[in-house]
C-alpha cells in the first residue's frame, strides 16, 4: 500500500504524511534532502526533525530504491522526491543537457515502490502550476517532476493532493472529493450513548446519497503492519486481525480507538400482509414487544448491557398509537401498519421517501451524540415476508428457495407465507433497480428506514454491524442507494432464514458467528460485537516482539 503526497512549498504535505504513518509502532523516513551548507536549510531541516517523533529512524540518502528494498516490510515515509531528482539531475549532468536521460533511475525507483510490501507515504511537491521557468534548468526539472509524479502515482495505492493545508484525495477517475485526514480523538470515557434526536426530516432527496468514500486504506496498511509487529505468529488471530483493520480503516486510526459507545436503533413496524396469518404470532405482538425493549426486557437489552451498548426503539409504523417516551421513540413515525405488499402498496413514494429520511435522521441522531458503531434491529410481526421479498428480488431467487420459518410457523402458513411472497415478487420486479420504489411497493416504513439509516452510516464513516435476514434485506437496497456504503459493515452472523445467506453472498460479506440464531432484534450484530471488540483490544493492548522481548520469525 503506497500513498503519494502531492503540494506545492509549504502547503502542509509533509505533516500530512507523517500523520498518515503516526499510528506505526517504528517507521523508516527516508530523506533525501542534499546537505546545503546555509542557516536557513538546517533550520527547515530542523523543524521537520521536531515535528518527527522518536519512533522515526531517520535514513539520509540519495537512493530510495535501494533503501525501500533493504527493508520491504518496513514502514516508510519518503520525504520528498523533489530533491530526489534534483540529486540525480546534478549527478548525471542532466540541467543543462537534454540529451541525457534519467528515466532509468525513475523507472527504478517506481519498480521499488511497487514492489514494497509494508506501507509507505511519499511526498512529493507539485510544481509548475505557474509561468513556465526561464532557464532550461528550471524547465527541465518541472517537465521531470511532472513526469515524475504521474509514473509513481500509478504505482500507488492512494494519490493526495495537500493545499493551504487541505487535504483533496485525487481518485482515478474524473471526480475529485474531499477526504478528511485522520484526526486523533481522545477516548471517551466508558459510557452508553443518549440518543440526541434529529431534526423529523420532510424526505426530500432523501434517497439521493454523496459518493461514499471507503474506511481509509492507509491505516487499514498501517493496522497491516502493526499486528506483524505483535507477539503472534502472523495471521494467527486470522478473522480477529481482519475485523481490527477493519475497524481501524473505518476510524482512520491506528491503533484504533477501543469501541465505548456502540448504539442499536430497532426499527419497528407492522405489516398488513401479517393480518392474513404468515407469521406463528399475532400482530399485537409487535406493539407488546416495542414496550418489552423500552422497558429492557428483551433478548436485545440483556445482550446490549453484556457489551455495553445502548438500545433505542423507533416506532416507523407500528399498527397502534405508542405512547411516546414510555415505549418508543414516535417522533419518525410514517404511517400506523405499512400496507399489503401482495398488492406491492406496501408504502406510497412520498411514506417510502419520508421512511429513509427518518433512517438517516436516527443515524445522524446517534452519531452526533456519540455512537462509534451502528447496529439496526428490527421487530414487527410478519417482518420476515418483506424481507424475504426484497432479498428474493434483489438477489434473483424463487420465492421458495427464499422463504423461512420465521417465529416457527408450521406447513399450512408456510404455504400462504410463499404465496405471500410469490406475489410481493411479482410487484417487486419491475422496481429490481429502483431502490425507493422497491421499497415503497413491497417493503414498508421499517425496512425503509433501516435503508436509510445503514446508508447514512456509511455518509457519517461509521462502522455497522448487520444483524439478521430483515435488517441485512435492508442493507440490500441500501448499497443500491449508496453503493460501497457496504465497505463500512461487517455481516455479525449467519441467520438460519435461507433468505440471510443469499444476501449476505451477494453483499460478499462473511458472518462473523453462526450460532444457528433467529430472533433479529439487533442480537445476532451484539453478540458478534464483543468479537470485534476483542479485534479492536488487540490491536491496542498487545505487546510487540520489542516491548516483550520475544525473538520474532524470519
Ligand atoms: C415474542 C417475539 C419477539 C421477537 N423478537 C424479534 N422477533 C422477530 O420475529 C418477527 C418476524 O418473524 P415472522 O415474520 O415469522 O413474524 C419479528 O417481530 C422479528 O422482529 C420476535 C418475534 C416474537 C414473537
Ligand atoms: O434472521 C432474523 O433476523 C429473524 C429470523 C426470524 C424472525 N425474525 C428475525
Amino acid at each position: 500500500m503506497a500513498v503519494l503526497v502531492l503540494g506545492g512549498t509549504r502547503s502542509g504535505k509533509s505533516e500530512h504524511a507523517e500523520q498518515l504513518v503516526s499510528g506505526a509502532e517504528s517507521v523508516r523516513y527516508l530523506a533525501t534532502g542534499p546537505a546545503h551548507d546555509d542557516d536557513a536549510w538546517r533550520a527547515r531541516v530542523q523543524a521537520h526533525r521536531e515535528r518527527r517523533s522518536e519512533t522515526f529512524e531517520t535514513v539520509e540518502t540519495a537512493d530510495p530504491a535501494a533503501e525501500l528494498r533493504a527493508d520491504p516490510t518496513a514502514t516508510v515515509l519518503l520525504d520528498d522526491l523533489g530533491t530526489w531528482i534534483t540529486g540525480v539531475l546534478d549527478a548525471t549532468g542532466a540541467w543543462t543537457d537534454p540529451a541525457v536521460s534519467i528515466a532509468d533511475r525513475v523507472d527504478d525507483l517506481c519498480a521499488a515502490v511497487a514492489d514494497h510490501v509494508g506501507p509507505l507515504v511519499i511526498v512529493s511537491p507539485e510544481v509548475g502550476l505557474s509561468v513556465v521557468a526561464e532557464t532550461a534548468a528550471g524547465r527541465r526539472f518541472a517537465d521531470e517532476l511532472g513526469a515524475l509524479n504521474k509514473q509513481i502515482a500509478r504505482v500507488c495505492d492512494d494519490v493526495r493532493l495537500v493545499v493551504a493545508g487541505r487535504v483533496v484525495d485525487l481518485p482515478a477517475d474524473e471526480s475529485v472529493r474531499p477526504v478528511a485526514s485522520p484526526v486523533v480523538v481522545a477516548a471517551p470515557e466508558h459510557r452508553a450513548v443518549a440518543f440526541a434526536g434529529a431534526d423529523v426530516p420532510d424526505g426530500t432527496d432523501a434517497e439521493i446519497f454523496v459518493a461514499i468514500d471507503p474506511p481509509d486504506t492507509a491505516t487499514a496498511h498501517a493496522a497491516r503492519a502493526r499486528h506483524l509487529t505483535l507477539t503472534k505468529p502472523p495471521g494467527s488471530l486470522s478473522v480477529l486481525e481482519d475485523l481490527g483493520i477493519w475497524a481501524s480503516a473505518c476510524q482512520g486510526l491506528c491503533p484504533p480507538r477501543r469501541i465505548e459507545a456502540a448504539a442499536v436503533a430497532v426499527f419497528a413496524g407492522d405489516h398488513g400482509v401479517a393480518r392474513d396469518g404468515v407469521s406463528a404470532f399475532p400482530p399485537e405482538v409487535t406493539a407488546q414487544m416495542v414496550a418489552n425493549i423500552a422497558g429492557g426486557g428483551a433478548a436485545v437489552n440483556v445482550l446490549a448491557r453484556r457489551v455495553g451498548a445502548s438500545v433505542h426503539a423507533f416506532d416507523l409504523s407500528v399498527d397502534a398509537d405508542l405512547p411516546d417516551g414510555h415505549t418508543a421513540n414516535t417522533a419518525y413515525k410514517v404511517r400506523r401498519g405499512s400496507g399489503d405488499l401482495r398488492r406491492g402498496e406496501a408504502l406510497t413514494i412520498g411514506e417510502a421517501r419520508r421512511a429513509v429520511a427518518a433512517g438517516r435522521a436516527i443515524a445522524d441522531g446517534l452519531v452526533d451524540s456519540g455512537a462509534d458503531l451502528l447496529i439496526a434491529g428490527d421487530m414487527g410481526i410478519g417482518n420476515t415476508t418483506p424481507a424475504a421479498v426484497l432479498i428474493g428480488t434483489l438477489t434473483d431467487q424463487e420465492p421458495v428457495v427464499v422463504v423461512g420459518r420465521g417465529t416457527g410457523i408450521d406447513d399450512e402458513t408456510w404455504i400462504r407465507k410463499t404465496a405471500a411472497i410469490r406475489d410481493g415478487m411479482r410487484h417487486g420486479r419491475r422496481y429490481r433497480n429502483e431502490p425507493l420504489a422497491l421499497l415503497a411497493a413491497v417493503g414498508g416504513a421499517d425496512l425503509a428506514a433501516m435503508a436509510g439509516f445503514y446508508a447514512q452510516a456509511a455518509v457519517r464513516k461509521t462502522p455497522v454491524i448487520l444483524d439478521g435476514v430483515v435488517t441485512t434485506a435492508a442493507a440490500l437496497v441500501a448499497e443500491q442507494m449508496a453503493p460501497g456504503a457496504s465497505t463500512w459493515w461487517r455481516a455479525g452472523h449467519r441467520s438460519t432464514e435461507p433468505a440471510h445467506d443469499f444476501a449476505l453472498k451477494n453483499l460478499g460479506l462473511t458472518p462473523i458467528v453462526d450460532m444457528s440464531m433467529r430472533l433479529g432484534e439487533g442480537t445476532g450484530a451484539l453478540t458478534a460485537l464483543s468479537m470485534v471488540s476483542s479485534a479492536v483490544d488487540i490491536l491496542i493492548d498487545m505487546a510487540t516482539f520489542d516491548e516483550a522481548g520475544v525473538s520474532d520469525g524470519d
